[in-house]
């Protein structure tokens, strides 16, 4: 898969004729894995390149101040996913003030009829453009008008819900991990760092600052640590300046070292831990 950094000044996002999936999907969850299945077996029939046009960061950091937005996945776990799903180009547009005071109709010129988009793809509530003016109606105003292709995709929901990235991020953070898979497709996984040992087999853990961590409580989780997989508690304490433990069935690892760990369920808590070096 090729990544390609935009910005606003860039003209021609490709010479070469592709389908594109527009969105932020962050953490690629059922809803937005439907719309990029749908996207690529387009590609395939119509032997075109798949891509998506995503943004970062996200739109909200910029337009409404939320410096302390989290996301349920980093910009290179969403890369890898992207990989995964079978993209060949991932664009990655700069989301900044000029670009978001493009209007709808100079997006459209600019990265679908100007970029040699033969179709768009994108879900039923997709909004884009100025004050988000742009919707699924004018898409396909233009689509007919100007000759691309669109497919709107209906809504994927669960217990009659729309899956969102939203609704996954406050079920993590509610610590209702066990709901996680039905919305994400997937365990909620996220990579830490290992800051110091403690005894035992307890080491203290921190996600990226943009990360979410499940609300306090204990929880039993896969550890990925290099080729290694392995099993393990993960205790997070009420006050958010305490020291996350996670307890390893294999502690093999070093200081500074980074892992990831999957929640996969809540667990009881059995013992008291032992925190002290
Ligand atoms: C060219 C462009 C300009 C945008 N300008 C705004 C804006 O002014 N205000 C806003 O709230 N969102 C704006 N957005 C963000 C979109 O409303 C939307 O969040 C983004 O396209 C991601 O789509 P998704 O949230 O459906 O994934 C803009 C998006 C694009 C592509
Ligand atoms: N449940 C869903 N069903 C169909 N399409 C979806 C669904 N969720 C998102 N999409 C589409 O996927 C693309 C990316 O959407 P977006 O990143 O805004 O996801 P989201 O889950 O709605 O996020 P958030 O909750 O942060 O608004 C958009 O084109 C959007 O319309």
């Amino acid at each position: 898969m090729e990544v390609v950094n935009l910005t606003h000044l860039d003209e021609q996002i490709s010479k070469q004729p592709h389908i594109m999936a527009i969105g932020f999907f962050d953490g690629v969850h059922l809803g937005h894995q439907e719309l990029l299945n749908h996207a690529k077996e387009l590609a395939k029939k119509q032997n075109v390149l798949f891509t998506v046009m995503t943004f970062s960061p996200h739109p909200n950091e910029v337009l409404k101040g939320d410096t302390d937005h989290k996301y349920l996945m980093t910009l290179p776990e969403k890369k890898k996913k992207m990989k995964a799903m079978g993209v060949d180009k991932l664009f990655i547009m700069e989301f900044d003030r000029t670009f978001a005071s493009l209007l709808p109709a100079d997006f459209i010129q600019k990265y679908i009829l100007n970029s040699n988009t033969r179709h768009v793809v994108v879900g039923f509530d997709f909004t884009f453009g100025f004050k988000a003016q742009g919707n699924t109606q004018l898409l396909r105003m233009q689509s007919k008008k100007s000759g691309f292709g669109l497919s709107v995709i209906p809504k994927k929901t669960y217990m009659e819900e729309k899956i969102s990235s939203t609704l996954i991020r406050g079920l993590v953070q509610e610590g209702d991990i066990d709901l996680v898979p039905y919305y994400l497709g997937s365990n909620y996984e996220v990579n830490v760092n290992i800051l110091q040992y403690k005894i035992n087999r307890n080491v203290v853990v921190q996600p990226n600052d943009k990360s979410i961590f499940p609300s306090h409580g204990s929880y039993i989780v896969k550890v990925n640590h290099g080729t290694k997989i392995s099993y393990g508690k993960f205790h997070r304490r009420p006050d958010s300046n305490d020291d996350n433990i996670l307890e390893f069935m294999d502690p093999v690892h070093e200081y500074g070292d980074i892992c990831s760990i999957e929640f996969i369920s809540k667990a009881e808590v059995t013992e008291s831990l032992s925190v002290s070096n």
